[in-house]
């Protein structure tokens, strides 16, 4: 195993904090995933909040353990609100995580993408065309979805850690999360997890949540990975569709325990 590997007793370690500590995760996120990722934070132990008036979000975020920035459902009151909220996180140390949803397709989610990456996010998670677009390839995404693989995408992902300094984190069949230095690629989920919108939103969510407890980003973002990974996975079981995963991974990130995560962590 390389070095620095996150091991499957470190993803344990990692929901127990969440947990123990339940922490505050401050979304401002789209229509569609509001719903989803507030459970899912819930049914990992995490307290969410969906806050994204301009009035309120930076003083929100001073209050937050970690803030998630998701331009899905953009406008320009939203955006106001993404860059003050962003940038309170970045000037009081609060990690905060960037999901450039569909980014490339507009100049507008381009422009915004770029305005958020200079409050220096601690981790961006995306799928293959979104990080792909971000590092600068031309996009290729099919607005929300990726029609790239997360194979295509690990030069892009470790071009754009370095020069951004954070973590980031390609999603897909496979998900790798690199800081630039180390990269992991952490299996699991099932492809029924593309067929639920919103999903890759709550991926990004359950990192905040990581994000707040754990100090290394890298282990927090594929602690986070693998353990929604396994849920999703337990979750498809005898899943005739993507309705009834849906429903059961929120049983299954709740009932998550020791046994099931050191048996089930796939990170090499
Ligand atoms: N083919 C797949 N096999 C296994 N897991 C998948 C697959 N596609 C997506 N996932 C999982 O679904 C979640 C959402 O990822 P993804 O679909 O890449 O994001 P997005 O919704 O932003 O495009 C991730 O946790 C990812 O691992
Ligand atoms: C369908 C849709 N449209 C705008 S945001 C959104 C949700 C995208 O969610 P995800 O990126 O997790 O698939
Ligand atoms: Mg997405």
């Amino acid at each position: 195993m390389v070095p620095g590997t996150p091991a499957p007793g470190d993803v344990w370690a990692a929901l127990h904090s969440v947990r123990r500590s339940g922490p505050l995760v401050h979304n401002i996120t789209n229509y569609v995933a509001m719903d989803l990722s507030a459970n899912v934070l819930l049914a990992a132990g995490a307290s969410p909040a969906m806050v994204h008036a301009r009035d309120e979000a930076a003083e929100f975020a001073g209050i937050a353990g970690a803030l998630v920035v998701n331009i899905g459902t953009l406008s320009p009151e939203w955006v106001a609100a993404m860059l003050d909220a962003a940038t309170v996180a970045r000037d009081r140390g609060i990690p905060w995580v960037l999901d450039p949803v569909a980014v490339g397709a507009t100049s507008y989610r381009t422009r915004t993408a770029s305005d958020l990456l200079a409050l220096r996010p601690a981790v961006i998670r995306g799928n293959a065309s979104e990080i792909l677009a971000l590092a600068g390839a031309a996009g290729r995404g099919k607005g929300v979805d990726s029609t790239d693989s997360s194979s295509d995408a690990v030069d892009a992902a470790g071009e754009l850690a370095t020069k951004t300094g954070a973590v980031v984190a390609v999603t897909g069949e496979i998900d790798v999360v690199t800081d630039g230095r180390r990269s992991v690629q952490v299996a699991g989920g099932h492809p029924l997890m593309a067929r639920v919108t919103a999903m890759g939103c709550a991926a990004s969510a359950v990192t905040g949540a990581f994000a707040a407890v754990v100090d290394d980003l890298f282990l927090a973002t594929a602690a986070a990975l693998a353990v929604l990974g396994l849920a999703g996975a337990r979750a498809a079981v005898d899943a005739p569709g993507p309705g009834t995963l849906r429903w059961r991974l929120l049983d299954e990130l709740h009932m998550l325990d020791e046994a099931t995560v050191l048996e089930g962590t796939r990170i090499s």
